[in-house]
């Protein structure tokens, strides 16, 4: 049986004070939910979310890490800062980084490395750009973006991979991929997983979908045989939002 994960990347989002605020109202909100729980505020809140969710079931995650060890980084966080906070998992690749922060397929390579020799869990984000899914060269770029950025992971370590496919069209744009669409491409990359690893890795690894996720379509999104939750933006921001896609799988 494959995990449910709901994520909520907070982005560069909420100061101190709001951040314990959202936490608290999570914790009461979602103590009976079978689904895996996930937050991931900014870097300056994560060792206060760690405190706080400490005698809960959520856990918490970094937005993103340097592939050093350590050094002269001015500005950057390594993989042992954030395991010496409690912090176990970490997002790599999204689009965001990508875009506006110059992150290749082959940093990235080196980003899911050093996580994973830290024995942390990556989620690792990926997909399409509109122009590519108007060329129909969609199942191309994410299979492209697969094979530099996770394909070369040995097998025994696909236990601490969680996937996120968001295709960028739909991300904070209030457009999403139709369920159709989300399953077309979840069942591409797990069928891509099983042609590559095994069968077995692509039973186990839980695949999210991200884009645009809100209370009324989480339900349909989820119930695709392929979508085993999802990365939420912009509705993880509200605890009540957060706490109806949660119980949405
Ligand atoms: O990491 C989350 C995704 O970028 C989705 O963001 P969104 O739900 O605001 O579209």
């Amino acid at each position: 049986m494959r995990k449910k994960i709901v994520a909520g990347n907070w982005k560069m989002n909420k100061n101190l004070a709001e951040t314990k605020t959202l936490l608290l109202e999570l914790k009461t909100k979602l103590t009976a939910s079978q689904t895996e729980i996930i937050v991931a505020p900014t870097y300056t809140n994560l060792g206060s979310a760690v405190e706080i969710l400490e005698d809960s079931s959520i856990t918490v995650a970094a937005q993103n890490m340097h592939q050093a060890e350590n050094g002269a980084y001015t500005g950057e966080i390594s993989a042992d800062m954030l395991k010496s906070i409690g912090v176990e998992t970490v997002i790599l690749g999204h689009s965001e980084r990508r875009a506006y922060f110059g992150e290749t397929d082959e940093l990235l390579a080196s980003k899911v490395n050093t996580a994973l020799q830290h024995d942390m869990t990556i989620i690792f984000c990926f997909g399409e750009e509109l122009e590519d899914r108007k060329k129909n060269n969609h199942f191309s770029v994410v299979e492209n973006q697969l094979k530099k950025g996770v394909f070369h992971i040995a097998q025994e370590n696909w236990k601490n991979v969680i996937l996120a496919y968001e295709p960028v069209w739909a991300i904070g744009t209030g457009e999403t991929a139709s369920p159709e669409q989300a399953q077309e491409m979840h069942a591409f990359i797990r069928k891509t997983i099983a042609n590559t690893f095994s069968e077995k890795v692509a039973d186990k690894v839980s695949i999210l979908y991200g884009g645009s996720v809100k209370p009324n379509n989480a339900e349909e999104i989820f119930a695709n045989p392929d979508v085993d939750g999802g990365l939420i933006g912009g509705a993880a921001l509200d605890a009540e939002n957060f706490a109806v896609i949660a119980n949405a799988i």
